[in-house]
């Protein structure tokens, strides 16, 4: 299939029938395709999925017929075409309506073309005219709406923090982000990674927080670097790069990283360590901790032992042997929408409450492998209390062993005056901090 539209279309479909938008996009875009095409088909696919709501709200405002009764076919090339139209400024407008109504002949004939060439058409004709819900009315409904989030989510954050607060992350969430990556000190120093990526035909930007990290502005892809296939970097968001910094390891310790894969945290540790001590990385999926192989082979870091392990499994050999544990936990993904925006689809209420006794089962369990006088770092790329700080601190009032720890000596400055009282964790917000939405936690075992 080489039309890039009609390819983004027949991947929505399956999004909606449950596949990842991720996986899809990296098993589809092939390097047999032009790059235009494939950053094009990367954009409508991730475009739809990110403006859902706000999408179909318009089509239903100019379709006689109900959304669940279009076809997937029309229906997609329907938001694809409006995607183009509303969200993106390259696309002339007749293109992006021709394009979809001529898809739309070749999979379901003339008479769906017909339909598809009246909305798109319609919806052109009257786009200023567009009346979204009353703000003042019912603002969970307008910002669900108009940024695409599901209203049990908005309803969520409006209770948990408050409405400007739930529209500014939002907002930062329906943002790209730019590439970041973090500068493998193993390898090269910043400077020299600055050297080779303009060589190389790469732009950068400093981190926002950290020496180590760089936004990428514009650059061929990554994969197909020198740079990276030398190990000189990692793609690694500054937020995750602040959490292994928080781990606060160094050269000799004894690391378990027990939900490793694949690998972006170990294989920062293993550059902090400077490649002394150990880091034994488990992950429970074999594909997975065979990405924490080739990462850190790639990243040289040596010190690295990868095992295919189920973290809610105690081994008793083990316990109280271990400086740092690291409990990178499998959680709800919900700070990192901007990413992976299928996330706020496929997410639901109730994976929250069952993520929530998962990370608690494994946080018990691997507690056990922290050495007296040792450190446990817990971390989710979540913003959801229920998966951060409640957990920890329902932790804390049944293990009297732990407290937290002061984290302020292993942040950056700047993110002091977003710790809470104990010091011992932090949030980061996409709309404050401009990372993913991240958590980290650092506790100590005081007694044995
Ligand atoms: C947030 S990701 C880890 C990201 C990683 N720490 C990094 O920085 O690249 C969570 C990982 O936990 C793994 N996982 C889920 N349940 C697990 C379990 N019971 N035991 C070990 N690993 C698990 C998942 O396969 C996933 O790779």
């Amino acid at each position: 299939m080489s039309n890039p539209r009609e390819l983004a279309i027949c991947m929505l479909i399956k999004i909606q029938e449950g596949s990842y938008g991720n996986l899809l996009l990296n098993q589809h875009l092939t390097s047999d395709m032009s790059l235009k095409d494939r950053a094009l088909v990367t954009e409508l696919v991730n475009g739809v999925v990110q403006n859902l709501l706000r999408i179909d709200y318009i089509i239903s405002q100019f379709s006689k017929i109900d959304l669940s009764k279009i076809s997937p076919f029309v229906k997609n090339a329907i938001r694809v075409g409006i995607y183009q139209t509303f969200f993106l400024d390259r696309v002339p407008d007749f293109a992006a309506v021709n394009e979809s109504v001529s898809l739309v002949k070749k999979y379901e004939g003339k008479r769906a073309a017909n339909f598809t060439n009246a909305i798109l058409r319609n919806v052109l004709r009257k786009r200023d005219k567009i009346v979204y819900p009353n703000k003042n009315i019912n603002i969970e409904k307008y910002l669900s709406i108009y940024y695409s989030f599901p209203s049990w989510l908005i309803q969520r954050w409006i209770e948990l923090f408050d409405k400007n607060f739930t529209e500014e992350l939002c907002m930062a969430l329906n943002e790209r982000p730019k590439p970041c990556i973090r500068v493998n000190t193993l390898v090269a120093d910043r400077e020299e990674l600055e050297k080779q990526l303009s060589a190389e035909g790469a732009r950068v930007a400093p981190g926002l927080f950290t020496e180590e990290t760089l936004y990428i502005l514009d650059s061929p892809p990554i994969a197909q670097l020198e740079s990276f296939n030398k190990g000189l970097f990692a793609p690694q968001d500054e937020s995750s790069i602040i959490a292994s910094l928080a781990a606060g390891v160094k050269s000799n310790d004894k690391v378990l990283d027990v939900a490793a894969a694949p690998g972006g945290k170990t294989a920062h540790m293993a550059a902090i360590m400077q490649n002394k001590g150990e880091i034994i990385a488990w992950d429970i999926h074999p594909h997975r901790v065979r990405l924490i192989e080739q990462n850190c082979r790639r990243l040289k870091a040596t010190i690295v032992v990868p095992e295919v392990r189920n973290a809610k499994i105690p081994d008793k050999n083990m316990f109280r042997k271990f400086d740092k544990v690291i409990i990178d936990a499998p959680c709800s993904g919900l700070g990192v929408i901007r990413r992976k925006p299928d996330i706020k689809w496929s997410k639901k209420p109730e994976d929250i409450t069952a993520l929530k006794s998962e990370q608690k089962e494994i946080l018990e369990v691997c507690s056990k492998y922290v050495k007296p006088g040792g450190f446990l770092i817990y971390s989710t790329c979540s913003i959801e209390p229920e998966e951060n700080e409640k957990n920890v601190d329902e932790f804390l009032a049944k293990n009297d062993s732990f407290i937290y720890d002061d984290l302020r000596p292993y942040l950056p400055e700047k993110l002091h005056n977003s710790l809470k009282q104990s010091y011992g964790y932090i949030t980061l917000y996409p709309n404050i901090h401009g990372t993913d939405g991240f958590f980290i936690a650092r506790l100590k075992r005081i007694k044995a």
